[in-house]
């Protein structure tokens, strides 16, 4: 287990992230929230990058400080800006990568041409990485995430830049993964994790605001989250959420701590629709 106890995080006198607590056994968990939340903070922290201003991280009860080199084995990273080199073909990338990793030579071999079936990046194994689209070259950063067939697996951001097609995939894949490690994914795009991600982790005020199923979570909305024609009467407290133009009508979905007397339909609130209410007044 991946234990996070009571960690702060401070930049100078700003504090990112205060007194968070978390754990993590397998499956998905997906850090949700805008940008500037604190998100990229927790996962530099969690793969070393940073340290905690206070608190400490916990892998299998001890310090990841003091395992040191022995936990950056058994993690798996995709940084929010991922660097390869252009002229290689992701070949010569792994394999260069898994080198550096210590990889022996003939484990890699193998390894190498597996992960590339596995992000199906096969038919172009040879080709120079300078003509790849945005979700190619993300494919090949999780391919390098994953050749130290890491108990941990990070993720800052993976899905930008992909297409929607690439977008169903990378769940579907993501899905896999997860049946027998951690797996930590950030993003600000609530239909990234939805549906794959066991657990939602929100940040609000820099501090820990939610920890649970995508169910739960959205179960804290119930009653609240109504569709009207009537935009006029969507204002302040009433928090507008969406808006959808159908003919010369606008259907507005709002969440409403109070009672709403106007014309309304009570709808069964998403994800989106709480993570729009909860970021209304920002980070
Ligand atoms: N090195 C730094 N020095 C000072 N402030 C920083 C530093 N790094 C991050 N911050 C601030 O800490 C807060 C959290 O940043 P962080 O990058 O963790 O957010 P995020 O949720 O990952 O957003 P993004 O997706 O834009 O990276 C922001 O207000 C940011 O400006």
């Amino acid at each position: 287990m991946l234990a996070v106890n009571n960690v702060t995080k401070k930049y100078n006198d700003f504090t990112a992230l205060e007194n968070i607590d978390l754990e993590f056994e397998n499956g998905v968990y997906g850090l949700l929230a805008p940008n500037g939340a604190g998100k990229t903070t927790l996962i530099k922290m969690l793969t070393t990058l940073l340290f905690p201003t206070k608190g400490e991280i916990l892998w299998e009860g001890t310090d990841i400080r003091a395992l040191d080199e022995k936990y950056r084995d058994i993690i798996g990273y995709l940084p929010q800006e991922f660097g390869y080199y252009k002229n290689y073909s992701p070949r010569q990338f792994l394999d260069y990568l898994a080198a550096l990793k210590g990889i022996d030579k003939h484990d890699s071999k193998e390894k190498i041409t597996e992960l590339m079936e596995l992000v199906a990046l096969e038919d172009v194994f040879d080709k120079k990485m300078r003509k790849f689209s945005g979700g190619m070259i993300q494919r090949v950063g999780i391919a390098q995430a994953l050749l130290n067939d890491p108990k941990i697996l990070i993720l800052d951001e993976p899905t930008a830049g992909l297409d929607p097609k690439e977008r169903v995939r990378f769940r579907n894949m993501i899905s896999g993964l997860s049946k027998d490690r951690i797996v930590i994914l950030s993003t600000h795009i609530v239909s990234d994790i939805e549906t794959i991600a066991n657990q939602v982790i929100m940040f609000k005020d820099h501090k820990l605001f939610c920890n649970d199923s995508p169910s739960h979570i959205c179960n804290t909305l119930e009653g609240k989250v109504y569709e009207t024609w009537d935009i006029e009467n969507v204002k302040t407290p009433h928090i507008l959420l969406t808006q959808r133009q159908e003919g010369d009508n606008t259907l507005v979905k709002f969440a409403t701590d109070i009672e709403y007397n106007g014309e309304a339909r009570r709808v069964t609130p998403t994800l989106e629709d709480v993570f729009l209410y909860v970021y209304n007044d920002g980070v």
